[in-house]
C-alpha cells in the first residue's frame, strides 16, 4: 500500500517512458494501476506477430499499429481517468530536445538497444531530469537509477564490446556452426542481396593472393539474361566448391586442421527436384514480399526440422531464386533481418552446407535464426518483475529519497534463497566523458586520415553523437543541420574529404578539437596524438581512441567480424557470468579500468555499505547444483545491445 506522501507524489508527477515494447507494456500498465495521472509514451515501431506472447496490451488485430498508440488506448479502457499521450516516433527525432525533457519529472526507459539508451541518457542528464534505466534478457534484468550529479551516469561504465571473430575463422577455418552463420549472414547474404559497394571479405582466403581474385570479382553478378537456376547454381559451386578448392591450395592452413570438403551441385542428390516441387506462385500473399518462403514453396513446414544436404539445397536455392524473382527491388539494399523469413532460410541453408564442408552438424531454422538474430527468448515474468521495481524506483525519485535508491539485478538462480538483489547506486565515475569533463585522447595519422574518417569512426560510431559541431579553437571545422546556409554546408562538405593537417584550421599533434552534440547538449574535448603507423589487421580503424570508454577486447585478434546484427532485448548494464565455485555466494565484478587489469572481485557483503565504487557487472555464482549445464560455444546464448552494430554491446550468457 503506498503511503499518503507516496500517493501524493504519483499524483503530482509527469512521467516521460520510452520503448512499449516488452518492459514498456508492462511498466505502463503499473504505472496506471500504481496511480500516475499524467504519462507520456515514446515508441518508434509497429506492432509485430511475435510482439504478441508478452506485450499483452496488444492483439492480433492491433499488428502493424503504433505500439504507443495502442499501448496507451490498451490502457485508457481500464484507466480512463488518466491522461496518457503517445508519441509514435523515434526517441532520437529532434522534437524530443532538452526543453522537451525537462518538463518531466522522471524518465523510464524500457528500451533494447544501446544508441538509443545513450541518447536519453545525455538528455536526462542535460535536462538533469532523473533516469531510471532497465533492462532484460532471459531471466536475468537490471533497474538502475541515475541523477545527475549524484549516481552515475548510464554511460559511466564502459560497456562490453561486441562478440567478434576473427575474419579468418570466418572466410577460411570454421569451427562452429555459429562461425557459419556469421558467414552466411554478414559475408554472403551482404555480397548477393546488400549494398555492393560495401567492403567485403567473402573471397579473402587464407590462401588468397595470386587466388583468382578476377574470377572472384564479377561471379556474384547475375548476366544479362542469365537463367536464375543456372545463376543460383554457378554461385552455389563458386561459394562451396570452387571456394573450397582453393582454400586447400593452402597447405599450411590444413596442416594441424581437418581438410575440408568442396561440395557442387552435382554431389547433391535430387537437387533437380527443384524443379518439379518448387512452385514459386503457390502461396504468397500478393505484395507483402515478407510473406514470400522458400520453405512454403518447397513444402517444408517444421521450423524445427534438421533439414539433410539436399533440403538445405533445395532451401538455397530456392531462396536465392525467389530474391530475385519475387524481391528483385530490394536487392542491393538488403540487410540481414532476423524476422526477413526468407533472409532467415537462406542464410540457415548457407549456413548447413558450409558446416558440412568444415564437419560441422547441421542446425534447424529455429536453432539458426536464434544464433544469427542473437535472440535470447523474453520471458513476460522477468519484464513484470523488472517493470514493478522501476516504478519502485521512480516513486522513491519522486519522493527525493536519495539514501534509499537501489540498483536492483534479477538473477536467473536463486542466491541465499534471493532472487532479486538491489545494491547502492555509485558515484559518478569522474573520468566519464558524458557526466564529467575529462577529455580524451586520440592517436590518428594526421597526413593521412581525412575529417570525413574521424567523423564517422570516432564521432558517430564511438561517441554516439548524432548532430556533431567540430571546433578547433574558435574555427568551426564541421556542422550538421537543417538550417545551414548553401556556403556553410558546401564548405563543411569540402572540409570532410581533407586530410586532418590540410583542414583550415589545420589538425595535428598537440591540437585540441572539441566535439558538441547540440541536440544531446554534450561536449567533450578531444586531444590528438599524431601516429604515423597502424596496423591494418588490429587497428583497422587507423585511429585508436582512448579515455575512460575503451572496453578491453574480449579476444586477442583484432580483425574480427561482429556477429552483433543490432536487434534484442538487452540489459542496460552488463551482468557478466563469473566463472563458477562451489559456494553460493553473489559477487560483484568491478569493471573499472583498475579493476579489471587487477581482475578484482567484491562480495557482496564486502560492499553493502560501500558508499562509491564501480560497480558494473553482477553475477549469481551458483553452486553446482544449481549451475546451469555447460554448453558448447554454438550453444551460447549471446545478447547484444544495439541499433547500431558499432557501438552495439553483447554478452553471453551460460
Ligand atoms: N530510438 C528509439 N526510439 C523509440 N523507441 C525505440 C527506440 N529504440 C527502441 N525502441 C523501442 O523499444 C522497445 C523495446 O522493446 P522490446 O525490447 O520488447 O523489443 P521488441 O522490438 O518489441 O521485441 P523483439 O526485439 O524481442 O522482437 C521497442 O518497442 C522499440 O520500438
Ligand atoms: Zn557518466
Amino acid at each position: 500500500m503506498a503511503t499518503k506522501q507516496q500517493l501524493s507524489a504519483i499524483k503530482g508527477a509527469k512521467v516521460l517512458m520510452v520503448g512499449a515494447g516488452g518492459i514498456g507494456c508492462e511498466l505502463l500498465k503499473t504505472l496506471a494501476l500504481s496511480g500516475f495521472q499524467d504519462i507520456h509514451i515514446i515508441d518508434m515501431d509497429t506492432i509485430e506477430v511475435s510482439n504478441l506472447n508478452r506485450q499483452f496490451l496488444f492483439r492480433q488485430s492491433h499488428v502493424g499499429q503504433s505500439k504507443a498508440k495502442v499501448a496507451r488506448d490498451a490502457v485508457l479502457k481500464f484507466s480512463p481517468q488518466i491522461s496518457i499521450t503517445s508519441y509514435h516516433a523515434n526517441v532520437k527525432d529532434p522534437d524530443f530536445n532538452v526543453d522537451f525533457f525537462k518538463q518531466f519529472n522522471v524518465v523510464l526507459n524500457g528500451l533494447d538497444n544501446l544508441d538509443a539508451r545513450r541518447h536519453v541518457n545525455r538528455l536526462c542528464l542535460a535536462a538533469a531530469v532523473p533516469l531510471v534505466e532497465s533492462g532484460t534478457t532471459g531471466f536475468l534484468g537490471q533497474v538502475t537509477v541515475h541523477m545527475k550529479g549524484k549516481t552515475e551516469c548510464y554511460e559511466c561504465q564502459p560497456k562490453p564490446a561486441p562478440k567478434t571473430y576473427p575474419v579468418c575463422t570466418i572466410t577460411s577455418t570454421p569451427s562452429k556452426f555459429v562461425h557459419c552463420i556469421v558467414w552466411a549472414k554478414d559475408l554472403l547474404f551482404t555480397k548477393m542481396f546488400g549494398d555492393k559497394n560495401q567492403e567485403n571479405d567473402l573471397n579473402v582466403r587464407s590462401s588468397d593472393a595470386s587466388s583468382s581474385s578476377e574470377h572472384a570479382e564479377d561471379v556474384f553478378e547475375r548476366k544479362t539474361d542469365e537463367d536464375i537456376e543456372q545463376y543460383g547454381k554457378r554461385i552455389y559451386d563458386h561459394v562451396f566448391g570452387y571456394n573450397i578448392e582453393v582454400a586447400l591450395t593452402n597447405e599450411e592452413t590444413w596442416k594441424n586442421r581437418n581438410r575440408p570438403r568442396p561440395i557442387y551441385i552435382r554431389d547433391v542428390p535430387s537437387t533437380e527436384l527443384i524443379q518439379e516441387n518448387g512452385n514459386v506462385d503457390k502461396i504468397f500473399v500478393a505484395d507483402d514480399p515478407l510473406s514470400v518462403s522458400a520453405m512454403a514453396s518447397l513444402g517444408l513446414k517444421n521450423p524445427q526440422d534438421v533439414w539433410s544436404l539436399m533440403e538445405n539445397s533445395r532451401i538455397f536455392l530456392e531462396a536465392l531464386k525467389l530474391f530475385f524473382v519475387k524481391r528483385e527491388k530490394e536487392i542491393g539494399r538488403l540487410t540481414f533481418d532476423k524476422d526477413d523469413q526468407l533472409a532467415v532460410e537462406f542464410v540457415t541453408a548457407a549456413a548447413n552446407i558450409r558446416a558440412v564442408s568444415f564437419g560441422i552438424p547441421f542446425h534447424s531454422l529455429f536453432e539458426a535464426k536464434g544464433i544469427a538474430g542473437n535472440i535470447v527468448h523474453a520471458v513476460a515474468t522477468t519484464n513484470a518483475i523488472i517493470s514493478g521495481l522501476i516504478v519502485i524506483e521512480a516513486i522513491k525519485v519522486l519522493q527525493n529519497d536519495a539514501s534509499n535508491y537501489r540498483m536492483t539485478y534479477c538473477l536467473e538462480h536463486p542466491s541465499k534463497k534471493m532472487l532479486l538483489m538491489p545494491v547502492e547506486p555509485f558515484e559518478p565515475n569522474k573520468s566519464c566523458y558524458v557526466c564529467s569533463e575529462t577529455p580524451l585522447l586520440l592517436e590518428v595519422n594526421t597526413y593521412r586520415s581525412k575529417l570525413r574518417d574521424f567523423v564517422e569512426k570516432i564521432v558517430k560510431a564511438k561517441l554516439g553523437m548524432n548532430f556533431p559541431l567540430i571546433m578547433h579553437g574558435s574555427a568551426l571545422l564541421y556542422e550538421v543541420g537543417d538550417d545551414l546556409e548553401e556556403d556553410m554546408a558546401a564548405n563543411y562538405a569540402a572540409n570532410l574529404d581533407k586530410v586532418l593537417s590540410e583542414l583550415p584550421s589545420p589538425v595535428t599533434g598537440g591540437t585540441i578539437l572539441t566535439v558538441e552534440d547540440l541536440q544531446q547538449e554534450l561536449s567533450c574535448n578531444i586531444n590528438i596524438k599524431h601516429r604515423e603507423e597502424f596496423d591494418e589487421e588490429k587497428e583497422p580503424d587507423g585511429m585508436i581512441l582512448s579515455g575512460w570508454m575503451q572496453a578491453p577486447p574480449k579476444e586477442k585478434e583484432n580483425n574480427k567480424i561482429s556477429s552483433d546484427n543490432g536487434a534484442s532485448t538487452s540489459n542496460a548494464s552488463p551482468a557478466v557470468p563469473l566463472e563458477t565455485e562451489e559456494d553460493n555466494e553473489i559477487e560483484i565484478v568491478l569493471t573499472g579500468a583498475e579493476n579489471v587489469a587487477a581482475g578484482n572481485k567484491r562480495k557482496l557483503s564486502d560492499i553493502s555499505n560501500a558508499a562509491t565504487s564501480d560497480l558494473c557487472s553482477v553475477a549469481d555464482k551458483t553452486n553446482s547444483k544449481n549451475k546451469p549445464e555447460e554448453l558448447d560455444d554454438d550453444d551460447d546464448l549471446v545478447m547484444l545491445d544495439d541499433g547500431n552494430s558499432n557501438t552495439s554491446k553483447k554478452k553471453r550468457l551460460r
